[in-house]
């Protein structure tokens, strides 16, 4: 690999410079993105390896970035279910499982046949980074999995992902336990097929109060780390939306904890421990602000994570499509100075 900064991070070494790669960095604020999307769906172009490949190294040359991400989706994995979801850009799912003859209808297909296109994918982008930079792997958390599953897009309230795990605790469970087996296997396809790092996001484990996360979701993360730390690539851990998560968070089986910009960096530090390897956690929206304040507040989170063991630098949730890739850039190089 020329460039192992980032995955000397992961092993909670400390490179020359901090690595960096943003969440979402293949994406609409990129004009080479849009011009891509003006020709193909996102639909058509997640399930077209070499577009993929094409889109996934956009933000490595223009923006100088550490690690490349997978373009894909945490939803495409719905193909191995039998579960069909449009992108409008936001997810809609047509048919939400909601109920136990819902629950029957899902198929279980295994995912390197039904996602097939996902690991070709991989092979793509593997080809075309020539390992200049290490390729991250990804997938939702199970809950957020389920979340969208259930809600049938992206929810305010989670008001029926919630129903079903107080009211039927048994089939939310049994769920929960299938989707872990099936994200399980869906990342170990991903390793054979060359990813260098994976990436959990449990995007919406934040809408849960703290005992019902502990006691209906954890676990079952914990599972999924556990098994996938087995396929000996480092596993980021990414659980967002509330600061009060981090500690229950800490406690996965992963080797970097992903840090969302609700809390301090400084702070985030102690409560997971400086003996762990941190990522994170500008918030996205910052890099609308004027140059002068992304450069401080880049400075700032630097500055910060050096009493981690190790700091990869990233936002605190994807990068908002509002962005300059100017200002990207400036962040990239202000963060590589530091
Ligand atoms: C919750 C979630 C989803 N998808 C994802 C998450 C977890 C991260 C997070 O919390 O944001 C993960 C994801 N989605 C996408 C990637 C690609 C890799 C990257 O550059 O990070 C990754 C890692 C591309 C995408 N996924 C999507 C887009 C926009 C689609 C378009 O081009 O029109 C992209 C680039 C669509 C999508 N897909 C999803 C949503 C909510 C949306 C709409 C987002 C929006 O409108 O900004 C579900």
């Amino acid at each position: 690999m020329q460039n192992d900064s980032f995955l000397r991070a992961c092993r909670g070494e400390r490179p020359e410079r901090t690595p960096i790669w943003l969440m979402r960095q293949a994406g609409r604020y990129l004009p080479e993105y849009r011009a891509v999307r003006a020709r193909v769906s996102f639909e058509e172009l997640c399930r077209t390896p070499d577009l993929c490949a094409e889109v996934t190294l956009q933000p490595i040359d223009r923006l100088g970035v550490d690690a490349a991400i997978l373009f894909s989706d945490i939803l495409v994995v719905f193909d191995a279910l039998g579960v069909d979801v449009r992108f409008e850009p936001s997810p809609v799912i047509a048919a939400p499982v909601r109920t136990r003859a819902d629950v029957d209808r899902l198929q279980w297909m295994d995912p390197r046949e039904a996602c097939h296109y996902v690991y070709a994918a991989v092979r793509a982008c593997k080809a075309a980074l020539a390992d200049r930079v290490p390729l991250i792997g990804f997938c939702g958390a199970p809950f957020t999995t389920l979340s969208y599953l259930v809600e049938g897009k992206t929810s305010r309230e989670f008001e029926h992902v919630k129903a079903l795990m107080f009211c039927e605790p048994g089939l939310f469970g049994q769920l929960m336990e299938r989707l872990t087996d099936l994200l399980i296997d869906y990342l170990r396809g991903q390793v054979e097929a060359g990813a260098d790092a994976l990436q959990v996001f449990d995007s919406w484990a934040g809408a849960l109060a703290p005992d019902d996360y502990r006691e209906h979701v954890q676990p079952h993360t914990a599972r999924l780390c556990a098994a996938v730390r087995e396929f000996g690539v480092p596993l980021i851990m990414f659980t967002r939306g509330n600061a009060n998560l981090l500690a229950y968070s800490a406690e996965m089986p992963a080797d970097v904890i992903g840090v969302d910009w609700s809390i301090d960096m400084a702070r985030a530090i102690d409560v997971v421990g400086p003996e762990r390897v941190v990522q994170g956690n500008l918030d996205p929206f910052a890099l609308l602000g004027p140059p002068a304040l992304v450069e401080r507040k880049a400075r700032g989170v630097v500055a910060a994570g050096r009493r981690a063991r190790a700091h990869i630098f990233n936002l605190g949730h994807g990068i908002s499509r509002h962005t300059d890739p100017a200002i990207a850039r400036l962040l990239v190089d202000t963060v590589h100075d530091a």
